[in-house]
Order: structure tokens, then C-alpha cells, then sequence
């Protein structure tokens, strides 16, 4: 199961929520962003972008897609916008635009399973050249669906990449004193690279302390401390960065979207992921707000954004009206809304009303398919980092 509804503040009837009753709830409560990013998950679905080309009909290209960079073509085909046909009035073509997305689709699943298939050839090769396997550890508390999910999914994708994986699963109510004695051992053992503690831990537990015993050299969730800090001051580089907005940044890479000078707007201001993606994309010259709980006119600045960074785990909270028209939307968000046609009951949605936004902006990643499969790619990525860096090899 998912993340449960606990997590999602804005509205009494989470399930339920959709883009028409996100906008019911904004007009009846002030609005409220949360401090974390949402997350769950169960299979990984792509969000399916096709369109059947009629050729009875003529396309023209959507003006906002115009603003979006050279895209990779082996990544996703040019998105068409259907506008018009000769015997068409002008209503019906109004109201066929109107149904008509135009955004390109960032296609996370597919980069992922690429930066797999590049981490799996490196690590092969590292493996007959030098004997060396990446090692990444993960501890688990307690018995939350979700994170035992996650850290089956994370499991997975070492072994299809050559990753030796370790786990400890440490039952609800252990004491701190035990997590922190299975982080001493793996900061020990040379065959460990990375380490990660699956978040979150149970409420008895100080976070902060459990964080900071894991070791900087193999913290590739990029969580402790010094490499934050490492993250935030010019000239300095840390060690590793967090998983999520490194797999934001690396989408936008993949996808000749450029950041430099651009205004961007991170919406959510997490230790995880809002905050360490607002510092990511200062690091590559944007210009950034952060919109939090306490943001006056939250709509009006990401009005501003040529890039958004949702990451408040609200579902369908951004909405198509906050979007500049040919804004990349990166979204971060993964919450689970009742859906009585899904096999599951639910479905799950992003923080971003994707049917409105993607009207509106130039690109945007879908949920599920987006940042999800890239912050485990990145998990990856960081490990074999780690035991290049800790093996002293190029
Ligand atoms: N120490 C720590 N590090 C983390 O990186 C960390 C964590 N704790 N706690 C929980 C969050 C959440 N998280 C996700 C990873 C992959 C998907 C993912 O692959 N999602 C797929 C599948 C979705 C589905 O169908 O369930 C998708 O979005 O397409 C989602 C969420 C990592 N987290």
C-alpha cells in the first residue's frame, strides 16, 4: 500500500482528490504546503503519451514547445498539437485544443533504465578490470508497506546493475543504539560503498543523530550534514548528492533543457529534496525561489518559473492558471488518490495537476514514470561513485 493519507493536509477527503476538488479546497482553506516529498510505491507504470496520427487532419506544432530546447529525439518524439481541420468551425476547434496536451513528456522511466544500462557496463567492466564490486547497504525500521517496497524496488536495481546489496531490517520499536550500531559495522566493512537508512524513521527514533554516524564517504543517500553544507557554499563539492534533486537536474540534462539564467521555483522546502534542489539549480547559474507553508502569494512566483520543482507531496496542487505557458515542470510528488477503476483502488497522481499543467507548459515529467525511477538511478549512480572514489579508480 501506499503512503498513507496522514501525509496529505490540504484536504479532509484525500482519496478523492482531483484537480476540480484541489481547486474547491484552495478557495475554502488558505493554502498549505508541507515540508516533505511525498512518496509511495508499488509497481512503476508509464504514463502513456501517444497520439494516433490522422492524416485526415493538419497539426501545427504548439507555440509553447517552442520554447523548449533541442530535445533527444531517441528520447521522445516531437508531441503535435492538434489545431485544426479546413471544415472545422472555429468553436469546435477551440474546444478540440482545449482537450489537446501539448507538453513533451520527460520520460524518467526511459532516462533511468539508460543510466542503468551505462552503470551496469561500467561496473562490469570495473569488476574484470580491478575486482572491485560497488557494495550499497540499506537499513530499514520498521514495517511501513511503503518503505519495504522502496528498499525491495532499490534491491532490485543493484542487482540488475552489478551492485552487491546488504540489508538490515530492524523490527518498529528497536532502540536507536541498534541502528546506530548496524551504521558503525557498514562503516567498517570494505566491501560497503554506500549506506542508506530508509526514511522515514519511527518517531522514537533522532533522526539527526542516526544521519550523522553514517560515514561522508559513504553516504550516497547525501543526507549528512557535510555534504549538505558542502552543497551550499560556493567552491566546495560534496562528497554525494541527494538522490531525488539529482535526478531532477539530471532529467533537465538529459533533456537539453537549459538552466543557466533561467528563474526556477522549487516549490516544497525539504531537507531531502526541495531544499537541496534549490541549492542544485543555484549551482547551475538559475535564479530560484522557494515556496513554502508560509508563502504569501505562492501562485504569483511560480507564475515566474521557466522551471518548477514541485516537492510538497500535495496531489494535483500546482495548477494549470500558476504555469507560465512554456515552463518545464519537474514533479516530484507521488500520492496515492483514490481511483475505484485502478486494480488497487488507487492511482497515483503528482503534485502537479498534470491534465491542466500539461496544456500549458512546454515539458513535464509524468507520475508514476518520472523522478521516481531517476532517484533510484541516481542511488546507483552515487554507489558506484563511492567505490570508484574509496578504490582510487578513474
Ligand atoms: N533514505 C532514503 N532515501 C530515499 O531516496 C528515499 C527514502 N529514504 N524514503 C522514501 C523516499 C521515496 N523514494 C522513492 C524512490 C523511488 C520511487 C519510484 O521509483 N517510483 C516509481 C514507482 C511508482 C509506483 O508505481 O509505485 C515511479 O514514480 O514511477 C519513488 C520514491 C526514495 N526515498
Amino acid at each position: 500500500m501506499p503512503q498513507q493519507p496522514h501525509r496529505v493536509t490540504l484536504s479532509p477527503f484525500p482519496w478523492r482528490q482531483n484537480c476540480a476538488a484541489a481547486a474547491r479546497l484552495h478557495r475554502m482553506a488558505s493554502m498549505r504546503l508541507t515540508d516533505w516529498s511525498s512518496s509511495s510505491t508499488t509497481t512503476s507504470r508509464l504514463l502513456p503519451f501517444s497520439r494516433t496520427s490522422n492524416p485526415a487532419r493538419s497539426y501545427a506544432v504548439c507555440p509553447a514547445r517552442r520554447l523548449l530546447p533541442m530535445l533527444p529525439p531517441n528520447i521522445a518524439s516531437p508531441v503535435r498539437l492538434l489545431t485544426a481541420r479546413r471544415d472545422f468551425s472555429a468553436s469546435s476547434v477551440k474546444a478540440m485544443m482545449s482537450v489537446e496536451a501539448c507538453a513533451k513528456v520527460i520520460d524518467g522511466k526511459a532516462v533511468a533504465k539508460k543510466i542503468r544500462e551505462e552503470i551496469g557496463a561500467e561496473i562490469a567492466r570495473m569488476k574484470s578490470e580491478t575486482g572491485v564490486v560497488p557494495g550499497l547497504a540499506v537499513i530499514l525500521v520498521g514495517d511501513r508497506k511503503d518503505s519495504a517496497t522502496y528498499v525491495r524496488n532499490k534491491k532490485k536495481a543493484c542487482e540488475t546493475v552489478g551492485i552487491k546489496s546488504f540489508e538490515v531490517c530492524l523490527p518498529e520499536d528497536s532502540a536507536e543504539q541498534e541502528v546506530l550500531k548496524h551504521i558503525s559495522e557498514f562503516n567498517d566493512d570494505p566491501s560497503v560503498h554506500g549506506i542508506l537508512v530508509q526514511l522515514p524513521l519511527p518517531s522514537h527514533m533522532n533522526e539527526q543523530h542516526i544521519l550523522n554516524a553514517v560515514s561522508i564517504e559513504k553516504d550516497v543517500d547525501g543526507f549528512h550534514p557535510l555534504n549538505i553544507g558542502r552543497l551550499a557554499m560556493r567552491g566546495r563539492e560534496p562528497l554525494f548528492v541527494p538522490c531525488t534533486p539529482k535526478g531532477c537536474i539530471e532529467l533537465l540534462h538529459r533533456y537539453n533543457v537549459e538552466i543557466k539564467g533561467k528563474r526556477a521555483v522549487v516549490v516544497g522546502r525539504s531537507n531531502i529534496v526541495g531544499m537541496p534542489a534549490a541549492l542544485l539549480l543555484q549551482r547551475e547559474d538559475a535564479t530560484i525561489s522557494i515556496v513554502h507553508s508560509r508563502t504569501r502569494n505562492p501562485e504569483e512566483i511560480i507564475k515566474q518559473a521557466d522551471i518548477i520543482i514541485a516537492a510538497v507531496g500535495q496531489p494535483n496542487m500546482v495548477r494549470g492558471t500558476w504555469i507560465r505557458p512554456g515552463a518545464v515542470i519537474i514533479d516530484v510528488g507521488i500520492n496515492p488518490v483514490e481511483d475505484a477503476k485502478s486494480p488497487k483502488g488507487y492511482r497515483l497522481v503528482g503534485d502537479v495537476c498534470y491534465e491542466e499543467a500539461s496544456k500549458v507548459a512546454s515539458a513535464i515529467t509524468p507520475v508514476p514514470g518520472g523522478v521516481g525511477p531517476m532517484t533510484i538511478a541516481m542511488l546507483l549512480s552515487n554507489t558506484l561513485t563511492s567505490a570508484k572514489r574509496i578504490h582510487n579508480l578513474p
